[in-house]
């Protein structure tokens, strides 16, 4: 049995000038202790799958099913144990940090409601998870506030926050996109600490494919554009050897140090078109593919698998150019 299902889920948006759609019949699983991350450009609906994993919103299509029951059918305690097991770890620290509480009573009183400690021994045991994700704390560390913290402790103490309840999934989304770069690797690594230590799984959620290559390592990537889900599978798979156009679109993006290599690049297949706008009918990625034919005028190209694991939205998977030399791997 998986932890997560998300199954053929649609979702909408209901706004003045109509319904906006923003998943179409998305798929996906991910096991107990495993790493999966979604990545695709800013608007791809990567947020509103977050929010649909959590429970914040209910799909207007399909199911998301935690350990094989439907989330939407959770009530009462039942619902409060789910949204204990799934935390979320947001791209913002100061928004999901109330300004107004300090640190001990933004993460004391769950931990106590949880009875993971008692009143006697409540401090002593928000320092103690406070060391765990890095911060110097001490009992006075407690009493700050968040504008008194930097942004990367403030991070720490939202991922403090999460990890207290001891979740069995974690959506971290763009966890650490407001974070300068140098503290970007610390707090990945502190993730992925947690994740090996304790029996965790990570939805991580990027627009940023560098950041996801970090970070999946050993897990599973999944390619989103505009609520389609366009290529997913073993991040190995994806990172070296990807079959979608997007996916690879996506790997040149990745920022390089070595200038020769950043030229090379310019020179492979450039957009297809210059009108990027979604076609009503066909392939969600037509209008930026460089391979398009008639065929992807006509209709969106089944998730079809490739290798074992591997599958791709795409009736020319085998024009996607070799990436290795793109990542500077020789
Ligand atoms: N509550 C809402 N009502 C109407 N439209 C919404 C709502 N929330 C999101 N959207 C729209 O849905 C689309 C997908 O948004 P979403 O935040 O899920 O994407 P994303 O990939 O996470 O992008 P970003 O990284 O910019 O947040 C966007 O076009 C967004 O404007």
């Amino acid at each position: 049995m998986s932890l997560l299902d998300v199954d053929a889920v649609s979702h909408w948006y209901p706004t003045t000038a109509g319904d906006r759609p923003v998943l179409d019949k998305v798929s996906l699983s991910l096991e107990h202790n495993d790493v999966l991350a979604v990545v695709g450009e800013s608007g791809c609906g990567k947020t509103t799958l977050g929010r649909l994993v959590i429970g914040e919103e209910t799909p207007s299509r399909g199911q998301v099913r935690f350990e094989d029951r439907d989330v939407k059918s959770f009530k009462g305690k039942d619902f409060r144990a789910y949204r204990r097991a799934v935390q979320v770890v947001h791209q913002d620290p100061y928004a999901s940090l109330n300004p107004g509480l300090t640190i001990e009573n933004a993460l004391g009183p769950a931990l106590l409601h949880h009875r993971l400690a008692r009143r006697s021994t409540v401090r002593e045991e928000l320092v103690r998870i406070l060391r765990e994700v890095g911060l110097d704390a001490t009992e006075a560390f407690l009493c700050r506030y968040p504008h008194q913290l930097s942004g990367g402790q403030r991070q720490r103490v939202a991922i403090a926050r999460a990890m207290s309840l001891r979740p069995r999934l974690v959506v971290a989304d763009e966890p650490t996109s407001m974070l300068d770069v140098s503290m970007r690797l610390a707090i990945l690594d502190l993730l992925l600490s947690f994740q090996r230590e304790r029996q965790l799984a990570y939805l991580f959620i990027s627009h940023d494919f560098g950041v996801v290559r970090y970070f999946s390592q050993a897990g599973r990537i999944v390619v989103m554009f505009y609520g389609v889900l366009v290529e997913e599978g073993p991040a190995e798979q994806i990172i070296h050897n990807p079959r979608h156009p997007y996916t690879f679109r996506l790997l040149q993006a990745i920022p390089v140090p070595d200038p020769a290599l950043a030229r090379r690049r310019q020179r492979e297949p450039a957009e297809g078109s210059v009108d990027s706008a979604l076609a009503p009918v066909g392939c969600v990625f037509q209008n930026r593919c460089p391979f398009v034919e008639a065929r992807c005028r006509a209709s969106q190209p089944p998730l079809t698998e490739v290798s074992d694991g591997h599958r791709t939205a795409c009736f020319f998977p085998e024009r996607v150019p070799d990436v290795d030399h793109l990542l500077g791997v020789h």
